[in-house]
């Protein structure tokens, strides 16, 4: 039951707990004390400077008036006045921070050094300069508190948003074409909510002290009107003669800032749902569930090798992938230079190479996701009768290329279930019912072995294996049945049993709906198995065009692709020593040149992914 769980979540939270317990007395205090307490709080009598006792616990100030009734009415002004400040502080904030995350490169740079410069500077002596400029008052006071909390937020803002924009699932919302300010609403701000809390709830806390402060030194509230820092000031004379004076105000600023911030670690903790507390479905056994246990078997891996869709040539002239003289580049330095090939309808190229070799910058390059400040040039560069080069309609874009990415934990969102994410294009790009998308996602989720599909739409990304997401992105690709399919080392991630699993998937998604694909990968092996056409890449250029077949039987005469073969896995199995790559396109000289494997296509999809990583 959902009480249950939120008890149960509340529980295992003590921070929360323990912050929300404190603040709500505080609260409580707040509203009450006022009504009830007003009396001897505020009313002069005769009986000056008492010292506690049983009418007076923590004894009466200068004018006789109750100290413990007076720091508890203190209360209500003291947390509106924290509360206001830091509220402003937030909103302005975070409003700049992603404003600034948004803007164009020189700009976000001179904006980010301005607010490091605010940040440097003690927020404590910001407002007293603010508040001396506009005079004593509580008004003042809560504007030059805010406006000295700007910088904080709006930098932690700037700095997370710029850690989460890199992520494939930001990537993806922009190949769909969602706009800057929804993504930053949608993906970017619920994935940095947890740190944001934090600083917020240790900003309540520090604008509680700084506003003190300044109603302390006479900046802040001024008579007949009294918060906490006020009472201090009032007690600073007698500070000596009469201690008591200033204890309860103090034990009150100290206790308010304890549970603010457990309140916000508490918070933090909740809102991110990797700790919301809902155990991970165990990987195994959400694997061995799947219907389609992977072949290990050679006759089964064998027909999951090219069985010779499209022509093998990757340069063809009708190709509805047309790449023709791509380059790219960062600044002065050239990423991908001079590349041509092209794809046809159901046929599949690889792109191989080393880390580094500029394999994703062509894929980026082709899907329009190159990051800031990295330009393509083509002489073409087209998908069909859609140009790729300029600004294509985002409409096309989004519903003609699908992507897969390496981390099918960085495919998703977070933050958000899985069948709000993967139910977005069909809703939002093809105009779906939101029940009907749902229904067509069960059904595309089951078709690719998904156990369980109409729960896994319930869940959040986390409580998924590798595996069982990787499929759900392989299946939110093909929403809505795109034409070219980019996959960027979509099993490099995996265990090696579900790799074959997923490869086989891609094989039946390519001959079901003829789909194009482009597969890059850094294991020579796979793409031998998977691919039809290969291009070997190094430095950022095609060095050989081969085919699957040939990979598969080592008959490769390109010394650098032979260098490939024989520092593969596969080759060292077979007897030989796997060597580094070590091969330059103008000496042509492979070292070593090894004995190439003639085995791929029975042992590449059971192959663990090579130990070299990716990105
Ligand atoms: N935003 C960028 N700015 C400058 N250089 C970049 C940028 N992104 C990538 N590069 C460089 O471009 C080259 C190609 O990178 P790319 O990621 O395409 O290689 P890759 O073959 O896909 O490697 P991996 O297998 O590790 O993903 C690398 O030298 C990389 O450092």
């Amino acid at each position: 039951m959902a009480t249950d769980a939120t008890v149960r979540r509340w529980r295992r939270n003590p921070s929360l707990l323990s912050g929300a317990v404190i603040l709500g007395l505080l609260l409580v205090v707040a509203l009450v004390a006022p009504l009830l307490l007003s009396g001897s709080a505020e009313t002069l009598t005769d009986d000056a400077r008492l010292g506690p006792g049983a009418e007076h616990l923590l004894g009466t100030d200068a004018f006789g008036r109750d100290v413990l009734a007076r720091a508890l009415v203190a209360t209500r002004l003291t947390l509106l006045m924290a509360a206001a400040a830091t509220a402003a502080s937030f909103v302005a904030g975070v409003a700049i921070g992603a404003l600034v995350h948004l803007a164009p490169g020189w700009l976000r740079e001179t904006c980010l050094r301005l607010i490091d410069s605010a940040v440097a500077f003690p927020s404590l002596v910001l407002a007293l300069v603010i508040a001396a400029v506009l005079g004593p008052g509580m008004g003042s006071a809560i504007v030059a508190i805010a406006v000295a909390g700007v910088p904080g937020f709006a930098r932690l803002t700037a700095n997370l948003a710029a850690t989460v924009a890199d992520k494939d699932y930001v990537l993806t919302a922009r190949l769909l074409g969602v706009p800057g300010l929804r993504i930053l609403g949608r993906h970017v701000l619920p994935n940095i909510s947890g740190p944001l809390l934090v600083l917020l709830s240790s900003s309540f806390t520090l604008s509680l002290l700084d506003i003190s402060s300044l109603s302390f030194v006479g900046l802040g509230v001024q008579n007949p009107q009294y918060d906490w820092g006020r009472l201090l000031n009032e007690a600073l004379p007698s500070i000596f003669a009469q201690p008591s004076v200033v204890l309860a105000p103090s034990i009150m600023l100290i206790v308010t800032g304890v549970g603010a911030m457990l309140l916000g670690d508490g918070v933090a903790s909740l809102v991110d749902p990797r700790t919301r507390g809902t155990a991970p479905a165990p990987a195994k056994t959400a694997e061995a569930a799947g219907p389609a246990a992977p072949a290990q078997d050679g006759a089964a891996q064998a027909s999951l090798a090219s069985g010779g869709a499209g022509a093998a040539t990757g340069t063809g002239q009708d190709g509805l992938l047309t790449v023709a003289g791509l380059t790219v580049r960062a600044g002065d330095r050239t990423l991908v230079d001079d590349v041509s090939f092209t794809i046809g309808a159901g046929q599949i190229v690889g792109l191989v190479g080393e880390s580094g070799s500029g394999k994703s910058t062509i894929a980026m390059a082709v899907a329009g996701l190159l990051p800031e400040g990295v330009r393509a040039n083509a002489s073409r560069l087209a998908l069909g009768d859609l140009d790729l080069l300029g600004t294509p309609p985002e409409r096309r874009l989004a519903t003609e290329i699908g992507i897969v990415y390496q981390d099918p934990i960085g495919t998703f969102n977070p933050a958000l279930r899985l069948g709000t994410q993967l139910t977005e294009v069909a809703r939002v790009h093809l105009g779906t019912p939101r029940r009907q998308a749902a229904q067509d996602m069960v059904r595309a989720l089951a078709d690719i072995h998904v156990t369980e599909p109409d729960r896994r739409l319930r869940q959040h990304p986390h409580e998924l294996s590798g595996g069982m997401l990787q499929r759900a992105s392989i299946a939110s690709a093909m929403t809505t049945n795109p034409r070219l399919l980019i996959a960027d080392e979509p099993t490099t991630a995996l265990d090696v049993t579900v790799q074959a699993e997923v490869l086989r998937q891609f094989r039946r998604i390519n001959r079901e709906h003829g789909t194009a694909m482009l597969f890059i990968s850094h294991d020579i092996g796979v793409v031998g198995v998977l691919c039809d056409t290969v291009l070997v890449l190094h430095g950022g250029r095609v060095v050989d065009r081969t085919t699957g077949g040939d990979l598969r039987r080592g008959t490769v005469t390109h010394p650098y692709t032979r260098a490939l073969l024989a520092a593969t896995p596969a080759a060292v199995e077979a007897g030989g020593t796997l060597s580094a790559v070590r091969w330059t396109a103008d000496a042509h000289a492979a070292q070593p040149s090894g004995a190439p494997s003639d085995d791929l296509s029975d042992k590449a999809a059971d192959r663990p992914p090579a130990a070299e990583g990716s990105r």
